[in-house]
């Protein structure tokens, strides 16, 4: 046990306000116990603190830190607290420290001058508090700094020479800063500086870029790409630690035990020691785009990590990263691939960057945990959207809006069809993995997971409805099965009902049957979303989405159009429109395009069902 570095911890929570209970308690080992503490291999010392948002007051108590008290600390957040008072001379003592969170509190006076002592440090963030006086010239010594960020103060004067090829993250705007921008600088977005009275314009030789920027596309992953990317621009060990701390996380907290898990830590500590070839199978964290750098993942994870809803493949969590950034990370059960074809999956997929797909930033691998990280969507899925109860915050989805899902979502699965030779599907299509696009455009996420895993596990959780009739547990999903399911959101947007569900009178009602009887009834307009009926002069379009969604849905899969067809054919809908809209309000009734050929193939195949 750290004793003197428990005693430490001790100290400073009987000393100072937190409205958030915390569970550290003399008798039991803080090692393994105490929320947020992390210890090294072998439990002799304290090497992360973390305690985000714990509601802490006032000051930190002065002297807290003793000689030599928990002075192998490398990690040290208290961001995101109502912390107030100078700048806590104590944490100058922590020679060892790599990471410091101070982010979001309420410190005020000047930057401590020397901060030399800090020589591994490599992300600090005190951004978002009252600091003010000059940034500290003694800045450029921190020769491992990968990201700073002093944003929202009020520091004022010149901008120091901060002369650190490590640095690839730099943040300084919103502050009183003025005078011309170093050269050592120019090599940041106008953006790190914005917010000041900083001024770039003195002439100055172009600088090269810097050597140690972080990749910012890597669609092939080598051994040693992977590794750049991680080591280099992403404090590795932090996160994979990171990851590591919330697997085990999750997994307590879903088993209701506060174990931490000892040997992760040992792992933890040999991949800080170990290089390339000795890394450990838990180091796999790839990230897809450079990173943002300040990624204390399990920090911000823990903080503000909930449930977004539990799917087919797992469950996914909203986690806060950094302040401003939010991830979706998703959870994956059942997987039954192995770890060679689970990579090459993840960087096919992970390889696909366009609009209307939802990019996979990042994944991890290891024999107990796999996860995915995506952007969070906070608009929510197109079901959400659309089956939302009134009331509930909730956006009524117009016209325009649909097709816009619509001709969206059969672009990104063009480009998926269309990705690795023609081979690629997405496997999974369905409403709750349809998001909005920031141009508010459909667009697909969770694509290309059906082949990794259990075809038997996930049927008692697997959204009814959407797959087709040919897929069996046995038989794999198919582009033409990616169709028929994409016809089943087609169908779900023009007529507002899940794709299986409960009528009045307790029957479940599954729409593709439904709208073809419907149909074949000549009773078109009945399948129509009612919310639809208020808007004038779309029957048109309505109907001749109707037409491609149920040629989607065709039983036999031969029958269904090619996702290229799909596309022109929703993109005619607004195209042949526009070129009608004046006469659109004139219509004579009867114009509405026929049905005829889609009543034929719907009886066909109602009678094959
Ligand atoms: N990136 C994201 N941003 C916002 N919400 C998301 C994101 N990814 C998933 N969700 C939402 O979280 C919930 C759970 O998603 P998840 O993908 O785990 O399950 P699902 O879509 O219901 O089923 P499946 O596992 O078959 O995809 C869904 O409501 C989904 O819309």
């Amino acid at each position: 046990e750290p004793v003197e570095d428990k005693r430490a911890l001790l100290d400073f929570i009987d000393n100072i306000y937190h409205s958030r209970k915390l569970n550290w308690d003399e008798k039991t080992s803080a090692c393994n116990n105490w929320t947020g503490i992390t210890c090294n291999h072998d439990n002799s010392r304290v090497i992360a603190v973390r305690l985000p948002a714990l509601g802490f007051r006032g000051s930190i108590p002065e002297n807290f830190l003793q000689i030599s008290r928990l002075s192998a600390l490398q990690i040290l957040s208290l961001r995101s607290n109502g912390l107030g008072g100078v700048f806590p001379s104590d944490l100058l003592k922590l020679g060892d420290l790599m990471v410091l969170y101070l982010q979001n509190n309420n410190f005020q006076g000047p930057l401590p001058l020397d901060l030399s002592v800090w020589k591994n440090l490599s992300v600090l963030n005190l951004s978002n508090n009252g600091f003010n006086g000059s940034i500290p010239s003694s800045v450029s010594n921190l020769t491992h700094l990968t990201a700073l960020n002093l944003a929202n103060n009020s520091l004022s004067g010149d901008i120091p020479d901060i002369d650190i090829p490590s640095l690839q993250w730099l943040d300084l705007s919103n502050n009183n800063l003025s005078g011309f921008l170093p050269q050592s600088l120019l090599r940041f977005p106008s953006s790190s500086f914005s917010g000041n009275n900083v001024s770039s314009e003195k002439p100055l030789p172009p600088v090269p870029p810097p050597t140690a920027a972080p990749k910012k596309h890597s669609s092939k992953f080598s051994e040693s790409a992977i590794l750049a990317i991680v080591i280099g621009s992403c404090a590795v060990a932090f996160v994979s630690i990171a990851l590591l701390l919330i697997a085990t996380n999750w997994k307590k907290n879903e088993e209701g035990m506060s174990k931490t898990n000892v040997s992760s830590q040992k792992k933890e500590k040999s991949i800080k020691r170990t290089d390339s070839q000795h890394r450990d199978e838990k180091t796999r964290l790839v990230f897809f785009e450079g990173c943002s750098l300040a990624f204390d993942l399990e920090d911000l994870l823990r903080a503000s990590a909930e449930v977004l809803g539990k799917g087919t493949f797992g469950t996914t969590y909203k986690a806060a990263l950094e302040d401003a950034t939010t991830v979706a990370v998703k959870r994956l059960r059942e997987v039954i691939a192995g770890r060679k074809e689970f990579e090459q999956q993840m960087e096919v997929v992970g390889s696909i960057r366009h609009e209307n797909v939802a990019p996979l930033r990042a994944y991890y691998y290891s024999k107990d945990e796999k996860l995915m990280v995506y952007d969070y969507y906070s608009q929510g899925s197109v079901s959400a959207l659309l089956h939302a109860k009134r009331g509930e915050n909730r956006i009524p989805l117009d016209w325009e809006m649909r097709l816009r899902i619509a001709t969206g979502a059969a672009r990104g699965i063009a480009h998926i069809h269309s990705h690795s030779g023609g081979k690629l599907v997405h496997g999974n299509l369905k409403a709750s993995n349809i998001f909005l696009n920031s141009k508010q455009y459909g667009c697909v996420s969770d694509l290309g997971l059906a082949t990794l895993m259990n075809p038997i596990a996930p049927r008692l959780t697997r959204t009814p409805g959407y797959r087709a009739p040919e897929v069996t547990d046995t038989r794999k999903p198919s582009q033409a099965s990616d169709i028929y399911s994409f016809g089943v959101v087609i169908l779900e947007l023009l007529t507002g009902k899940s794709p299986v569900h409960a009528s009045g009178r307790e029957e479940v009602i599954h729409l593709v049957r439904w709208v073809q009887s419907v149909v074949r009834e000549e009773w078109t307009g009945e399948v129509f979303d009612v919310e639809l009926l208020r808007y004038p002069n779309i029957e048109e379009e309505m109907v001749a989405m109707l037409q491609i969604g149920m040629s989607c849905v065709a039983r036999m899969p031969g029958q269904r159009p090619k996702i290229g067809d799909v596309v022109k054919m929703l993109e005619e809908i607004r195209s042949v429109s526009a070129g009608n809209s004046q006469s659109a309000g004139t219509r004579t009734p009867g114009s509405t395009p026929t049905l005829t050929p889609y009543v034929a193939e719907a009886g066909s195949s109602l009678g094959q069902n």
